[in-house]
C-alpha cells in the first residue's frame, strides 16, 4: 500500500489538490476529481445522452434492456442484441478530448460490451440457472473505441462501478433539487426494473454524503499534524455522524432493490477475471492478441469504505493473506484521482500516527472507536446484503467483483471487529462522560454477539461451498 502513482513527490504528499468548489469550467479536468462538495461523485453532472455523431450507439442502448422505458421488451430479453452489436459503426474516437463526453462514452461502452459478452449467460441462467460460458471476443468496433475511451482517462477497459454503473449514471429529475432519491433516475439499465433502479441509486445517494466525509478526513489529518486536540476530537465526532448518516441511507436498499430481483441483472456486472463463463478471459478484437481478464462491477470499488479503513489505519490490520491481496487489486479499479486520494490518506494517516493521537486522549479514543464501529455497522449490514441477496439464491461460487463470496467479505469484518475488541480494551472509562461510557458499552456488547454468529456462519457456509473459496495466485 505505498504511494505507487507517478504524482507523488514530497511535495504531493505535503497536501492533496482536494476540490474545494465544484470546477465545472474546465472540461479537460477528469470527469472524477475528490471535491469537498461532490465528494466522490463526478465534479459535473453526468452527460444524460450521446451527442448526434454517436446517435447509433445511443439509440442501441436506448433498445438494450430486457424491460425498456416504454415497458416492452428490448433487444436483450430477445437473445437479439449480439446481433444488433454487429451492425455498430467503429466510432472514431481520436479527437475528443472533452471530459464529460469522454466519461459518457466509457460508459455507454461498458455497458455495450458487457451486455454482448454477458448475453448468453443471461438466457442461460433464466432456463437452468446456470451461467454456462459467455461471448469470448469482444468485437472490434466496441473493443477498439473502448479501450481508447478507457486509455484517455486512465480506467480499464471494461465496467466499473464509480466511472460507469453506479456513479455515472444517474440524473436529477429536477436539477435544481438535490441528490434525494425522489428525484433521481437512472440513465443505462441493463434490466430496466424497478429494482435495478434501486440498487444503482441507493449507492449514488449514499455516496451524495462522501464530501462531508472528505472535509472531516481533511481536518483530522490536519489536526492530527497540529496535535490539536480539540480540533482532531471533534472532527473524529463530525466523521462519525456522517458515516452514520451512510450507514441509515444504506439501510433503503431493502426497500429500494428487492432481494428476490438481484439475479435478473447480476449477470450483466459479472467481471471476465476469476469467472467460469471466461475461463480464458476475453480477447477485444484490433486491441490485443492476448486476452484481458478484468473484475466486474463492484461496490468494493467505492471509495467510502476504503477511506475509513485508511483514515482509521485499519488497512494495515487487514490479516497478510490471499484475501487481502484481492483488497488491494480492488483499490486499482476506481477513478485515478480517487486512488491518488486513498494512497494519500493512507501514507498521512500512517505518518501521523492517527491512531496512537487518538488513543493517548480518553474522549478521542471513544471516538476513534465509534467510528470504526460504523465501519463494522456498514461492513455487518453489507454481509446481511449479501446472504439475503445472493446466498439465498445461488450457490455460484464468485462475486461480481471476482471474489469468494463466503470468504472474502468476512475476512474484512473479522478484522474490524477484532479491532474494535483491542481497541476498546484500552480506554479508560473512567475518563469518559456518561454519554461516551454508554457508547462504548453498546459497542462491546454488540460486536462480541456479532463475533460469535459470524464464525458460526462462515464455518457452516464454507462447508457448503467447500474448495471453491480457497485462492491460489492466479486468482489474486
Ligand atoms: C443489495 C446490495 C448489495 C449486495 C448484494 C452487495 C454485494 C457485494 C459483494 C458480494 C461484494 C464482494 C466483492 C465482489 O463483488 O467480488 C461486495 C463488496 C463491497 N460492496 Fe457491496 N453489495 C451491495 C450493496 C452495496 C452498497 C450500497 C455499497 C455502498 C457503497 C456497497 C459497497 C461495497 C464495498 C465497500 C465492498 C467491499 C467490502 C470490504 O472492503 O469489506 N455495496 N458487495
Amino acid at each position: 500500500f505505498k504511494p505507487s502513482s507517478a504524482v507523488w513527490n514530497a511535495r504531493a504528499l505535503e497536501a492533496f489538490p482536494v476540490l474545494t468548489a465544484q470546477s465545472p469550467q474546465d472540461d479537460r479536468m477528469p470527469s472524477f476529481m475528490v471535491g469537498e462538495t461532490n465528494g466522490f461523485l463526478p465534479r459535473q453532472a453526468p452527460l444524460v445522452e450521446l451527442p448526434n455523431r454517436f446517435h447509433k450507439l445511443e439509440y442501441l442502448l436506448q433498445r438494450m434492456p430486457l424491460v425498456m422505458a416504454n415497458g416492452e421488451e428490448g433487444l436483450l430479453a430477445k437473445g437479439k442484441f449480439g446481433d444488433a452489436v454487429k451492425a455498430l459503426p467503429e466510432y472514431e474516437v481520436d479527437d475528443i478530448t472533452d471530459a464529460q463526453l469522454l466519461s459518457a462514452l466509457y460508459r455507454d461502452y461498458t455497458f455495450v460490451a458487457s451486455a454482448y459478452l454477458l448475453e448468453p449467460c443471461d438466457i442461460m441462467y433464466r432456463e437452468k440457472k446456470d451461467y454456462g460460458l459467455g461471448r469470448q471476443v469482444l468485437p472490434r468496433n466496441v473493443a477498439v473505441p473502448l479501450a481508447k475511451v478507457a486509455a484517455k482517462i486512465g480506467a480499464k477497459p471494461f465496467m466499473e462501478y464509480a466511472l460507469s454503473y453506479s456513479l455515472y449514471n444517474y440524473k436529477r429529475i429536477d436539477p435544481t433539487k438535490g441528490l434525494t432519491y425522489d428525484n433521481l433516475a437512472l440513465i443505462r439499465a441493463f434490466a430496466g426494473s424497478e429494482s435495478e433502479k434501486g440498487f444503482i441509486l441507493n449507492h449514488v445517494t449514499m455516496v451524495a454524503f462522501s464530501g462531508d466525509l472528505i472535509k472531516h478526513t481533511q481536518s483530522i489529518l490536519s489536526s492530527c499534524g497540529r496535535k490539536d486536540r480539540q480540533e482532531f476530537t471533534q472532527a473524529l465526532c463530525d466523521l462519525n455522524t456522517t458515516y452514520s448518516r451512510i450507514n441509515e441511507e444504506m439501510e433503503c436498499m431493502w426497500q429500494r432493490s428487492q432481494p428476490a430481483d438481484y439475479q435478473k441483472f447480476r449477470t450483466f456486472i459479472m467481471g471476465t477475471k476469476n469467472q467460469p463463463m471466461f475461463p480464458h478471459g476475453v480477447i477485444y478484437e484490433g486491441v490485443s492478441d492476448t486476452p484481458m481478464f478484468l473484475r466486474g462491477e463492484s461496490g468494493a470499488n467505492d471509495s467510502m469504505v476504503p477511506l475509513g479503513d485508511n483514515v482509521l489505519q485499519l488497512t494495515a490490520r487487514m490479516p497478510e493473506n490471499p484475501l487481502t491481496k484481492v483488497l488491494r487489486d480492488f483499490r486499482t479499479y476506481r477513478p485515478t484521482n480517487h486512488r491518488e486520494y486513498l494512497e494519500y490518506v493512507q501514507y498521512k494517516a500512517d505518518e501521523l500516527g492517527v491512531r496512537d493521537f487518538a488513543m493517548s486522549d480518553s474522549e478521542s479514543a471513544a471516538w476513534y472507536l465509534a467510528n470504526v464501529d460504523q465501519i463494522r455497522a456498514f461492513r455487518h449490514r453489507h454481509w446481511n446484503f449479501t446472504k439475503e441477496y445472493i446466498i439465498k439464491y445461488s450457490l455460484h461460487p464468485v462475486a461480481t467483483g471476482g471474489s469468494p463470496i463466503v470468504s472474502w467479505l468476512p475476512n474484512q469484518l473479522g478484522t474490524v471487529l477484532n479491532t474494535l475488541v483491542e481497541t476498546s480494551q484500552q480506554i479508560d472509562r473512567s475518563a469518559l462522560n456518561p454519554e461516551l461510557k454508554a457508547l462504548v458499552a453498546e459497542i462491546d456488547e454488540r460486536v462480541q454477539a456479532q463475533q460469535r454468529v459470524l464464525t458460526r456462519e462462515v464455518a457452516k457456509l464454507k462447508e457448503q461451498y467447500g474448495s471453491s473459496q480457497e485462492l491460489n495466485e492466479s486468482q489474486m
